[in-house]
């Protein structure tokens, strides 16, 4: 499979301080990586190096197998991006403002079938600022899709989402990387949203990698102990053990089929990710 990124020891300083500090990273064609990292981390950095946007100090970066820094203008072609700071047009539609975005390519897909992909066919005559936050960012993923990008990049897509339209949400970018096998770069503070969408994770801390893995096997998650805890005698009691399922046979061995307020608990990618980053728990 073809790297649709491929970075070797990326650094960016910025006055004296440095945001990111030899990142290595590879993201297959057709992946969805999610990038996670606390508040300054480095995420923003070195998603905009990726875009072109911003000049790197060091290391090598090729995107679509160009460096962003002297890309050509099809390559820009071949990059779609959601940005934090939702573009602004908000007294045009939403069909009026898709087809906007729509002219700046060789070969948009049609506009109605944009609008009908992020489910706003009902909407598609209404004014963007009449819309809710979540229906204005599916206009944000219309515009960031609009040119047939091979590589898309989200940056917090569902920040400010209720439950249920997050889920929409990830259900359409699902969507997106079934239909084309486009690549997606989605940076999130959300752990499940991370769990959900991504095939692989990379935690960055102080514009270092940490770990690199899928959501399941991310810092020896898969192979983490368990915890069991129950209530026995009216005394709550836990156990960590690499081996829950024996431990709770002989828990109903020894307390009866149906041992009082069994749990078994296994890491969540957030208490990996906290661990990670060094975070107390
Ligand atoms: N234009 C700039 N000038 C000076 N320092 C900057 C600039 N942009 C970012 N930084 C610094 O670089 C570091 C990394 O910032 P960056 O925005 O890449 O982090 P981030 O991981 O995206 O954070 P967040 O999750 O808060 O968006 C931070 O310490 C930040 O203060």
């Amino acid at each position: 499979m073809t790297d649709a990124v491929r970075v070797r020891g990326l650094r960016k300083h910025y006055q004296g301080s440095t945001a990111v500090d030899g990142v290595d990273l590879d993201i297959a064609e057709g992946e969805i990586f999610a990038l996670l990292g606390p508040n300054g981390a480095g995420k923003t950095t070195t998603v905009e190096i990726l875009e072109g946007f911003r000049k790197r100090d060091a290391g090598e970066v090729r995107v679509l197998g160009e460096d962003p820094q002297r890309a050509s203008r099809r390559w820009r072609y071949g990059i779609g991006l959601v940005l934090q700071s939702a573009s602004d047009m908000a007294d045009m539609t939403v069909a009026e403002t898709v087809r906007h975005f729509a002219r700046y390519y060789p070969d948009p897909r049609p506009a109605d079938e944009v609008i009908d992909l992020v489910g706003l066919t009902a909407k598609a005559g209404a004014k963007v600022r009449t819309l809710s936050g979540g229906q204005r960012r599916r206009v944000d993923v219309a515009i960031g899709v609009i040119g047939r990008p091979r590589l898309l990049f989200l940056d917090e897509p569902t920040t400010g989402f209720d439950p249920e339209a997050r889920r929409q949400f990830w259900a359409l970018i699902r969507l997106l990387s079934a239909q084309d096998a486009t690549t997606i770069l989605l940076t999130t503070h959300y752990l499940d949203e991370a769990e959900t969408l991504a095939d692989r994770v990379g935690v960055i801390a102080a514009g270092r990698i940490l770990a690199v893995d899928t959501p399941a096997e991310l810092g020896g998650r898969a192979t983490a102990e368990a915890e069991v805890s129950w209530i026995e005698d009216g005394t709550p009691r836990t156990l960590r053990t690499a081996e829950p399922t024996a431990a709770v046979r002989e828990l109903a061995d020894r307390l009866g089929p149906e041992i009082p307020h069994l749990a078994v608990r296994r890491p969540s990618l957030e208490d990996i990710y906290l661990d990670l980053i060094g975070s107390p728990q």
